[in-house]
């Protein structure tokens, strides 16, 4: 059956739904609809979940939630971000907390405000079982959500982790007025370095040209209703990255993912010079100018 035919889904949440309007903070104007029950209790059963917190709180909601739920229960994370300290994907992070759950990702280019108004969009739903990615795909796939399957669960995280990271690069040259040149080139170049990133670690390289790589790079590292993306613009326009965290309640995954992918480049020799520059540029180490200069700078290569 498709998500079409779900009857029941139950949204486990910490914010406040407001009654009357059946609307959260998070998504203002968007009425919930009335199959959607909203609850503060983790569920004890279900036919699948998905979850969808800041990665740094995978580990302990799904914690929680493996002491209620059969082991049976499928879990989907949403999560676009790597665990600080462990390096851990999220997938990785259920492998430990929820060991006897079927697991996979779902990842694209996918503006939760725009899902909840059921305007079109696609998405990649992986998992190493192609034959399980492909039954929840279709069970979750919608009038207006359209599932791809895919058996790259590794390159389809590192691929949703990284977008993060280049859209706040592209959010720089926009800030610090570099010019659309600029952003198309930082973007494209970054497909090269994650595809050889995700192809040594043992994805498939293919992955990063798919819904979950360029298509969520062409949103994120393009489309101003991104976090990552407007944190970026801030910074180039020169506002400390403290003072731009400090007026955000929700979560930028790319400030803390940017730091471990760097470090995850150099474990495995491969050259990240993008990453690298973006994560300098978060730490305050350089200026989007002396970044400019130093990425023009580099020695003659073959594209
Ligand atoms: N917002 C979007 O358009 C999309 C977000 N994602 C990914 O989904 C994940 C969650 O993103 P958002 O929902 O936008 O983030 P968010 O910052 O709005 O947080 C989502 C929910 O997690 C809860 N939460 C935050 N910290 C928590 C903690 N320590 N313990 C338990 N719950 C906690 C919040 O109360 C909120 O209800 C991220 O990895 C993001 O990259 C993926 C696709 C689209
Ligand atoms: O991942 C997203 C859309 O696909 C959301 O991007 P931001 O987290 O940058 O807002």
């Amino acid at each position: 059956c498709s998500a079409a035919q779900i009857a029941n889904v139950s949204l486990w949440t910490r914010s406040p739904v407001a009654p009357d309007t059946r609307s959260m903070p998070r998504l203002p104007d968007v009425r919930l609809p009335e199959r959607v029950s909203v609850t503060n209790s983790l569920p004890h059963e279900a036919d699948i979940v998905l979850l969808v917190v800041p990665t740094q709180a995978l580990r302990d909601t799904s914690l929680a939630l493996e002491k209620n739920l059969p082991a049976h229960v499928p879990v989907i994370t949403c999560c676009k971000g790597m665990e600080q300290g462990t390096f851990a994907l999220p997938l990785e992070v259920l492998t430990q907390t929820m060991p006897d759950h079927p697991a996979a990702v779902l990842s694209g280019p996918n503006f939760a405000i725009e899902i909840a108004k059921g305007l079109p969009a696609a998405a990649t739903l992986a998992a190493s079982d192609l034959s399980f990615a492909q039954d929840l795909a279709k069970r979750l796939t919608t009038p207006t959500l359209r599932l791809y399957a895919s058996n790259d669960p590794f390159g389809v995280q590192m691929a949703g982790a990284a977008k993060n990271v280049i859209a706040i690069g592209a959010g720089i040259t926009v800030g610090a007025e570099m010019g659309e040149n600029a952003r198309a080139a930082l973007i494209t170049r970054s497909l090269a370095e994650l595809g050889r990133l995700i192809e040594t670690m043992g994805g498939q390289a293919r992955t990063i040209y798919g819904l979950a790589g360029m298509g969520d790079l062409i949103l994120t590292a393009t489309g101003p209703g991104s976090r990552n993306y407007s944190l970026g613009i801030a910074l180039g326009r020169g506002e400390s990255l403290d003072s731009i965290l400090a007026q955000r309640s929700t979560v930028s995954e790319g400030v803390l993912t940017a730091p471990t992918l760097q470090k995850l480049g150099k474990q495995h020799g491969i050259e990240t010079p993008i990453i690298n520059t973006i994560t300098r540029l978060l730490s305050g180490e350089v200026t989007p100018e002396r970044a400019r200069d130093e990425l023009l700078d580099r020695p003659p290569a073959l594209e």
